[in-house]
């Protein structure tokens, strides 16, 4: 019995984003999870609720949206409220999220929180960021990998004052990234798994 060839590990990145800040972070996750050999795939919040089936073939969902008022914008939570009509499809895939709003803190928390209690209703499995805080200490700097210093998914910063070619900064992008190598090597862990356990049967004694 051969092995599963985990290049065939897919990740779909679900993303809104108002003017285009989100949507670096969104494309870094997706060079992140490519940059394992995985597959990865890009939608919109909009066009995602009309593609929930698509999404249902996905090892593995990372979500993202700007913070807006202290969660998810509208347009992500409408996408939310929509994938009700997943019915249980999205169960034990694994799960992830990003944020990313002007303030330093501006209390992105909240959206992961939302992020976090959105996949648990979808039974999923939630992967953590799983970066030591950065730019905490006289050795720090805004260039740290995770300089926000989160631990439940990415946060990111953008100035208001700055268009997307400008900011995020490439550390929070290089941060998102890595959530996505992150995503794409559990996603691959759990296919493999469930490959072992399948054929544990056929295992000679
Ligand atoms: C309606 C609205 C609400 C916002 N609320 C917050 C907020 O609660 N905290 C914060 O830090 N920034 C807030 N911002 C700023 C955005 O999060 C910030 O501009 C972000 O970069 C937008 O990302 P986007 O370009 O992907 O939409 C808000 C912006 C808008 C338009």
């Amino acid at each position: 019995m051969r092995a599963p060839d985990t290049s065939d590990t897919s990740i779909a990145v679900i993303f809104h984003s108002g003017q285009g800040h989100t949507a670096a972070l969104a494309h870094a996750v997706v060079s992140g999870i490519e940059a394992t050999g995985a597959k990865a795939a890009l939608f919109d919040a909009d066009s995602a609720i009309l593609r929930l089936d698509e999404l249902a073939q996905f090892d593995g969902l990372v979500f993202g949206s700007p913070t807006y008022m202290g969660s998810v914008s509208a347009k992500f939570k409408a996408f939310m409220e929509e994938s009700r009509l997943a019915r249980g499809q999205w169960r034990d895939k694994v799960a992830a999220g990003f944020t990313n709003s002007a303030s330093q803190s501006g209390d992105k928390l909240n959206t992961l929180v939302q992020l976090t209690v959105f996949a648990a209703q979808h039974g999923m499995l939630w992967v953590s960021l799983g970066l030591r805080a950065g730019n905490n200490s006289t050795q720090g700097s805004i260039d740290d990998l995770n300089r926000l210093g989160s631990f439940l998914g990415v946060m990111a910063q953008s100035n208001v004052d700055q268009s997307a070619e400008f900011t995020p900064p490439q550390s929070d992008r290089d941060t998102a990234f890595n959530l996505g190598q992150r995503v794409a090597m559990v996603a691959q862990q759990l296919r493999v798994g469930k490959y072992l356990e399948e054929g544990s049967v056929c295992m000679p004694m």
